[in-house]
């Protein structure tokens, strides 16, 4: 079927009183952003919904990148047809042959604001039910959860018709709940936590912590193909690479074995709360989930939290590992995760790191560093780059995927 547009519906943004319009624009805006590849189409938001004018675009490429959009509850392609009756018949009919093979119950549902076409929205329902039983007999009307509806609006320019209704990715439109910084590994967890983050209207920018020559640029090249797989959410994604070698070896030659976990992931937690000062972000969030290793028991966090006032936001927190693996393999994140590039604190991990650290003690040795100056110097390398969706860092056909497994 040729469609003509896609009407967009709204998900929890309709209900957010007086934010509605800066949250439409927002969505109008990242819709825009992600449907950039295809200049023949008009995005305009009116009322209660959104409409893409396709302008010959093919439907499927672009309903493809609008499930990616989070903000959408659902959405509908749809045929604009001129306001005759015979016209409409016709492709009522057409549009039900599709589906009649699939279906066993439909309704029509008929929505007018054009209150002067010739029939009102009953007529019209009659009208087409009737027309579609005569011509698909084994079809049966059904008012309440049918398994296909027809659904029909009268507007001033025309009439639109359709059959499907997709579902969105829902949540809030990115950039409407601020700006955080995420500490992206190359782990399962964390890219799990942008997605969730950036679900909630979080927008965010990657911090990444990489200790050449004892990390390669391979496991770099990983944590930045992780975020070309969360981009298409947004658009680009800033990717921030934090060179933490020196501080990874100072911490190493001053802080006993049981605390060295600890004051790695207080300096990792102080340098993105600096970046996020910098930066004007509101929070970072981070893939801990409680319980899960040594430096994530509740006694870990509030040795490691203690360094930022700012909240830190762990979006798994509460998940069993298999349920994060999920939402990773259905963002298609999982393969590249478990890629078996070296991270830097798996290199520099204490064979027995302490479970339950004490607050007093981590601050005791790591006053032992000059801090500062470590930090100062480890945020004087820092580098950014913007990620795109299109980007290929690690050249990650499925082949070369298999080869390193
Ligand atoms: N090299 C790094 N750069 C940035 N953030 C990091 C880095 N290593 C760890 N983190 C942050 O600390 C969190 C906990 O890391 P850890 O290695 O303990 O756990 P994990 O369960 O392996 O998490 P992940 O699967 O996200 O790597 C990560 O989810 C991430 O947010």
């Amino acid at each position: 079927m040729q469609y003509t547009e896609i009407t967009v519906r709204y998900g929890e943004l309709s209900t957010k009183g007086k934010n509605r319009r800066e949250f439409i624009g927002r969505l109008n805006g990242n819709v825009t952003k992600a449907l950039r590849e295809f200049p023949d189409l008009r995005i305009y938001p009116k009322r209660d919904r959104m409409h893409i004018a396709l302008n010959g675009t093919n439907s499927d490429q672009v309903m493809a990148k609008l499930r990616q959009v989070f903000g959408i509850q659902n959405f509908s392609p749809s045929i604009c047809i001129r306001k005759d009756l015979a016209t409409l018949k016709e492709t009522a009919v057409a549009m039900m042959a599709e589906l009649a093979p699939k279906i066993k119950t439909f309704k029509v549902n008929t929505r007018r604001s054009d209150h002067n076409f010739e029939l009102d929205t009953n007529q019209l329902n009659l009208l087409l039910g009737d027309l579609i039983l005569d011509h698909f007999p084994d079809l049966e009307a059904k008012m309440k959860f049918p398994d296909a509806t027809l659904r029909v609006e009268v507007r001033q320019d025309g009439i639109y018709l359709s059959s499907e209704t997709i579902l969105g990715a829902g949540g809030l439109p990115v950039g409407t709940a601020g700006k955080a910084m995420l500490m992206l590994s190359g782990g399962i967890d964390s890219p799990v936590a942008g997605y969730l983050a950036m679900k909630r209207g979080v927008e965010i920018e990657m911090v990444h912590f990489f200790s050449p020559p004892y990390t390669s640029e391979r496991a770099l090249a990983k944590a930045k193909a992780l975020t070309a797989k969360l981009a298409p959410y947004v658009g680009t994604i800033k990717f921030i690479e934090v060179p933490f070698t020196e501080i990874q070896e100072e911490v190493k030659r001053r802080v006993p074995e049981g605390y060295l976990m600890t004051v790695q992931r207080r300096f990792m937690l102080r340098l993105a709360a600096a970046l996020a000062e910098k930066r004007q972000a509101l929070a970072i969030f981070n893939g801990e989930s409680v319980g899960q290793v040594a430096s994530q028991t509740l006694e870990s966090m509030v040795a490691i939290n203690d360094v930022t006032t700012l909240p830190v936001i762990r979006p798994v927190a509460t998940m069993d590992k298999n349920e994060i693996i999920k939402i990773a393999e259905n963002i298609d994140t999982f393969d590249l995760s478990i890629l078996p590039f070296e991270d830097c604190c798996t290199i520099f991990a204490p064979p027995r790191p302490k479970t339950k650290p004490r607050l007093d003690k981590a601050r005791f040795y790591e006053a032992q560093l000059d801090g500062e100056a470590l930090m100062a110097r480890a945020l004087a390398g820092v580098k950014i780059t913007e990620v795109h969706s299109a980007d290929d860092f690690l050249n990650t056909d499925e082949s070369t995927i298999q080869s390193v497994l």
